[in-house]
């Protein structure tokens, strides 16, 4: 006899339809093989006693949870969000600064062009438009000299060597002492590099001391925001690899021309609110609710308590302990305590004129690793410039900065010391006001070995999901590495939803490796 189709399930047939539709498109949709059936038997098995009409409860709202909202969201399964401060965002977010009377970054951000499922986020939720592309990168030599670092028309990996022989501050032994160990880090990587710093590798490689500290270290430390002494040599790989030399676009640099709270703010809500995803901030969840050894929901500070048919933890590294404290619970978060962080410092200041018209700069040889013209970078593309005429913004970017940051007078100094030494007008400025931001847990450390502390997406625990730069997604802790996380835990969630064998695909592809450069360094 035929049932009358309700709400509820017409809103079920179209999120079966909107799945189907993408699984049909999706790249990855390749016959089961033997595991992944036993698996998919085991997690249905898991999933039977869930509801699934019942909203997947994502706590965190940084850009690991607001990813796993939007995928989810965007395949019609219902979500709730909950984050536990007022805006979301999490580390990359603003505050009011009452000294400047602004609402200024807590650091300036910047993703690349190798970035593909952060842009992919970016198109999706609307605010795509809010960046500029820098194709030009501006690079100050210890003398104060500017090269400009530029694609030529040669095919990658070959694509930046011009601009690379143009960096006047590197002697010819210098260059030639990187161009082989760029061909060397390029190439696969044997089992001799587990626990060698990159330093050491650079060593063993036989960089120079000034290729170490003007080339590598540039590079490196603010890539990945960590001290050449501790990072592990696999990301220090990953970081030319995705970046430099297997495409002609991925190094370039994608700038916020907003502050991180609006890129986040209005556009985004309205997105999901578009799509029924509920978003609660200032909701502080204290406990995982178990059932057996499923976890079936949510308490909140409050005491109230919330269902969810899974629940996708996307808080940062530091905090997931205090979630998951009984056990099975304890097991989940157990490898993820020895991971350790690393600080990022911004110098931010304000002068009372133009002190450079560069948007930006990369300093070499310098305390002050970047700087960014916040009055141009907002004043072009046409949007209102941060601050009235009679201030001109700028932000200077210390990653590592443990051995800077203890003193943020002394750093100001410092760093006012170094720009003035580059751009002498500094010197007859005035400078209105300035403030220091550090932050001491800003990344996870890339410290060798650290790839074994991240676990995946899916937990051993029924029901429970993780998300966070942290988990297992090869990238180092950056916006993209979040967005790559919360886009794998949807589709584990998926993936479990789902009773026939073909997952949905949210993962965007990387940018394609260039024929010469999969020839010259193996890459697949
Ligand atoms: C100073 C600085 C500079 C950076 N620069 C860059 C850069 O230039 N480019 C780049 O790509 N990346 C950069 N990063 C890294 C980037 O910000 C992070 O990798 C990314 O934002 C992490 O997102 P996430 O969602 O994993 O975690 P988070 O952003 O930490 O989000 C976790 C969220 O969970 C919330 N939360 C915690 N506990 C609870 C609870 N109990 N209940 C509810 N909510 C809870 C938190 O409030 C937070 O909003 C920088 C980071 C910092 C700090």
């Amino acid at each position: 006899m035929d049932r009358p189709i309700t709400a509820d399930g017409l809103h079920s047939l179209h999120r079966r339809i909107a799945i189907a539709a993408t699984a049909i498109a999706s790249a990855r949709h390749t016959a089961p093989s033997d595991s992944d059936r036993s698996r998919k038997a085991l997690t249905t098995e898991n999933q039977e006693s869930s509801d699934q009409r019942l909203p997947v409860i994502i706590v965190g709202g940084g850009l690991a949870g607001m990813a796993t909202a939007e995928g989810l969201s965007r395949l019609g399964v219902p979500v709730l969000l909950l984050e536990s401060r007022g805006r979301l965002g999490g580390r990359a977010s603003s505050f009011d600064d009452p000294a400047s009377g602004m609402q200024i970054d807590n650091c300036q951000h910047v993703s690349m062009g190798c970035c593909t499922n952060f842009r992919n986020f970016c198109e999706q939720t609307g605010i795509a438009d809010h960046f500029r592309v820098e194709k030009c990168l501006n690079f100050v030599g210890p003398n104060g000299r500017v090269a400009r670092f530029k694609a030529s028309n040669l095919p990658a990996p070959f694509h930046l060597t011009p601009a690379f022989l143009r960096l006047q501050y590197l002697s010819f032994a210098d260059r030639r002492s990187i161009a082989r160990g760029l061909h060397a880090l390029a190439r696969p990587l044997g089992p001799d590099r587990r626990n060698e710093t990159l330093l050491d590798w650079l060593r063993r490689h036989q960089q120079t001391d000034v290729a170490i500290d003007r080339f590598w270290h540039v590079v490196l430390v603010s890539a990945l925001s960590e001290s050449l002494d501790r990072i592990d040599v696999a990301y220090g790989r990953k970081v030319f690899v995705d970046g430099f030399l297997a495409n002609r676009t991925g190094w370039q640099v994608e700038i916020p021309t907003v502050p991180l709270d609006d890129l986040y703010g209005e556009s985004l809500l309205t997105c999901f609110d578009s799509r029924r995803a509920e978003i609660r901030t200032k909701t502080n969840v204290t406990a995982l609710r178990t059932e057996g050894d499923r976890v079936t929901g949510v308490t909140l500070r409050d005491g109230t308590t919330i269902d969810a048919s899974a629940v996708v933890l996307a808080v940062p590294h530091h905090r997931v302990d205090s979630l998951l404290t009984e056990p099975p619970l304890a097991e989940v978060g157990q490898s993820i305590q020895e991971l350790e962080s690393a600080p990022i410092s911004s110098v931010h200041l304000w002068f009372d004129r133009e002190i450079t018209d560069l948007p930006h700069a990369v300093l070499i040889d310098r305390v002050s690793q970047w700087m960014f013209n916040r009055t141009q970078i907002a004043s072009r593309n046409g949007q209102a410039a941060p601050t009235d005429e009679s201030r001109f913004y700028y932000q200077i970017v210390i990653s590592a900065s443990r051995d800077v940051a203890g003193n943020h007078d002394e750093l100001t100094r410092l760093v006012v010391e170094e720009l003035s030494d580059i751009w002498p007008q500094v010197r007859s400025a005035k400078l209105l006001v300035s403030r220091v931001v550090t932050e001491r847990r800003a990344v996870f450390s890339v410290t060798p070995g650290s790839d074994r502390l991240r676990p995946p997406q899916r937990t051993s625990v029924p029901g429970l999901y993780l998300a966070g730069d942290w988990t297992a997604t090869g990238w180092p802790a950056t916006m993209e590495g979040a967005v790559r996380s919360g886009y794998l835990a949807a589709e584990e969630i998926l993936s479990d939803r789902d009773e026939s064998d073909a997952a949905p695909k949210l993962l965007a592809d990387d940018l394609p490796t260039a024929l010469l450069s999969r020839w010259l360094f193996r890459l697949p």
